[in-house]
């Protein structure tokens, strides 16, 4: 918490002053992290997209997120809360991933965020592609003790390995559970959906610690159902919120890497995530955005309004809401 000393929040450039299309390039025109004394929460890039089995590109996603973040407003009137002077937000950049060893690549990941956390921030970070939230988990275990793991996505991401490659951004949950990260009786899926390898993936993910609410609950139990077993199932513990953009339908997140017909829309999803207020959440990430198969920036739009709303979270949260 910051000291009584300590100067108040910057937020975003004023866009009553400064047009919109013009200003800082960083997230929501928020101050760069080195132009602040200290952050509550620091958003960070991953641009990294060599884990993928598809399409390519969400090496991209971290600056198409920032751009799509333009018109985002400070006051969250559904959580009745002001993201940006409950605390202090500031953009750390993009870190400098190898884009042709993803060893190096998660090691980089994980001495990076390690860092942004001691520093006493909590991380937001900005993919880039689902492998990197294996490096996240590992950093914030380290810290918090294990973890429960909220992951919104249309794949479970805990399959084995593609090629025989462990590192892959299908596989991070898997390996995360296999090293001891997790919280078995409290991590869960949100999304789910669309065809699966066998019918054994669903044993194997219940065994790695995972309950799923299917993209398909929402047509019978709504968002509130889905909030009460998200709730339920997280309890009081510290909580990693990983949310793969193509947890949306299509429609609403066209530019991602591996879509499938079926998903959430963004009203859902946005919903979903103001139910997680005074939740213990630790980090979180918005993952597979890859413009090349966006337009008029639909994902980016939504990417940036999952972020809002995950700052609006922590900042709700912070005012014991
Ligand atoms: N994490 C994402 N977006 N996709 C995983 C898909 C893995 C597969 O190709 O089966
Ligand atoms: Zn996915
Ligand atoms: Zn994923």
């Amino acid at each position: 918490m910051p000291s009584p000393s300590s100067p108040p929040p910057q937020g975003p450039v004023d866009a009553t002053r400064v047009p919109r299309y013009g200003g800082p390039t960083t997230f929501a025109r928020l101050p760069r992290l080195d132009e602040v004394s200290r952050a509550d929460v620091a958003v960070v890039g991953l641009p990294f997209d060599s884990g993928v089995s598809y399409r390519p590109g969400a090496r991209f996603g971290p600056g198409h997120i920032r751009a799509s973040s333009k018109l985002l407003r400070p006051y969250n009137p559904a959580l009745g809360v002001s993201p940006f002077a409950a605390q202090q937000v500031a953009d750390a950049g993009d870190l400098g991933l190898n884009p042709f060893d993803i060893g190096e690549a998660l090691r980089e990941t994980e001495t990076a965020l390690t860092r942004l956390t001691e520093d006493g921030a909590t991380v937001m970070a900005l993919g880039g592609d689902h492998t990197l939230a294996l490096p996240a988990l590992r950093a914030l275990a380290r810290q918090h003790g294990k973890l429960a793991v909220l992951h919104f996505d249309a794949h479970l991401d805990t399959w084995d390995t593609y090629f025989g490659a462990p590192y892959t951004h299908g596989t991070p949950f898997r390996r995360a559970s296999e090293e001891g990260l997790l919280d078995l009786e409290r991590c869960l899926h949100v999304g789910t959906r669309g065809p699966l390898y066998s019918e054994q993936d669903l044993e194997d993910d219940a065994v790695l610690g995972f309950q799923v609410v299917r993209a398909d609950d929402y047509e019978v139990d709504g968002v509130a159902g889905a909030v009460d077993r998200v709730r339920r199932r997280l309890g009081d513990g510290p909580v990693y919120v990983s949310v793969d953009i193509d947890v949306l339908d299509p429609a609403a997140a066209p530019g991602t890497g591996t879509p499938e017909a079926g998903g959430l829309t963004s009203r859902e999803l946005l919903n979903t995530l103001r139910g997680l207020t005074g939740l213990n959440v630790v980090g979180a990430d918005v993952v597979e955005v890859a413009p090349a198969y966006d337009h008029a920036e639909i994902t980016g739009i939504a990417a940036a309004h999952v972020t809002y709303e995950l700052l609006s979270v922590l900042a709700a949260t912070r005012k014991g809401r």
